[in-house]
């Protein structure tokens, strides 16, 4: 971080309706014609959450009543550097209005196009549109425990759950495939995310998002998916972040933060580690291994999107 480093403060205003409301970069600026989240720059002296209220006062006339903190984007623009520091608004007084000739729309997260967005607000966009925790199929579950299967990834999404990563090894690719398809129909019900592990063409073939392994991404030079289908990324390292920043990755995981069952050989990062790593990222990142869903709120303290793992997360039959 230099000492030139900008701090912008961005509010992401959520109506009942879950949209959000986007700016127009006026004529003239920097970054001109692309949408942003309403804010700008910390003064000196200034707390960050004032910064906000300011920013929001002055650009479209209400006034700040709470607020929580949504992601910090680290970015660099050419010489420009910054850290986008989003919150999520969650109450204001006065109705929005442009009050600097900006343009404004209300979207939701999910209908909203991250092309036309600064690119340091795409992580942002991630951040509204991702949920807490993120269920990943355990590896051991055999073709024969297919019915099995469809049932209980069919308790997580009434259970509320939205997004799952199948990795299912032990099965042969087209099985998946199959597998996939005919969960598609009741998570896309539900508005659920489905994500196939490393699968690639399957991904393709069935307009879902991919899991990509740690050893995919030192292999990938560009992003395998288009920006509507999600790409993810298994991380353990700062390399591999930025690997994943580099591809344009929608999200990451990064693990594991303690010991795990399955990775027993792998030495855990801790919160510490976790929290330096994450905020570094410029993307959502799920905090993995070891992790169950009560330790949403201290995954949440140090800088993640959620949680995310195997066991921890299903309802054993
Ligand atoms: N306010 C805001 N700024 C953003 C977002 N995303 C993003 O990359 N930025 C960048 C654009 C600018 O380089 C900087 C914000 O500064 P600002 O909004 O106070 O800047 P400004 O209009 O006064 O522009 P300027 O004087 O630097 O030309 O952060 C965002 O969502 N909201």
């Amino acid at each position: 971080m230099g000492a030139a480093r900008l701090h912008v403060l961005a509010g992401a205003l959520r109506d009942r309706e879950g949209r959000v409301l986007l700016a127009e970069r006026p004529a003239g600026k920097h970054l001109a014609g692309l949408w942003e989240f309403p804010g700008g720059k910390r003064e000196p002296g200034e707390a960050p959450l004032a910064a906000l209220a300011r920013e929001l006062d002055e650009e479209l006339g209400i006034a700040l009543v709470e607020a929580e903190p949504l992601i910090r984007v680290p970015w660099r623009y050419h010489e420009r550097e910054l850290l986008l520091d989003a919150w999520c608004v969650t109450q204001w007084r006065g109705e929005p209005r442009s009050l600097e000739g900006q343009g404004l729309r209300w979207c939701r997260p999910a209908e909203a196009d991250p092309a036309a967005l600064a690119p340091a607000d795409r992580a942002i966009l991630q951040a509204l549109r991702l949920p807490p925790h993120y269920l990943i199929s355990p590896a051991e579950v055999l073709p024969a425990e297919r019915g099995a299967w469809f049932k209980q990834i069919g308790r997580a999404i009434d259970a509320g759950e939205r997004l799952v990563q199948l990795r299912l090894p032990l099965w042969p690719r087209e099985e998946v495939r199959g597998f996939a398809a005919t969960l598609l129909p009741m998570l896309r019900e539900h508005g659920a995310q489905l994500l196939l592990n490393a699968d690639i063409e399957g991904a393709q073939m069935l307009g879902i998002g991919v899991h990509l392994t740690a050893a995919q991404l030192v292999a990938l030079d560009e992003r395998p998916l288009p920006l509507q289908q999600t790409v993810a990324a298994s991380c353990h390292d700062a390399a591999q972040l930025s690997r994943a920043l580099r591809l344009g990755v929608d999200f990451a995981t990064l693990s594991p933060v303690a010991a795990t069952a399955s990775h027993p050989q792998a030495q855990p990062l801790g919160w510490t580690r976790f929290q330096a790593l994450a905020e570094a990222a410029a993307m959502p990142v799920y905090a993995l291994g070891g992790m169950a869903p009560a330790q949403g709120a201290q995954a949440r303290a140090a800088g993640a999107q959620g949680v995310a793992g195997i066991r921890g997360f299903w309802r054993w039959p």
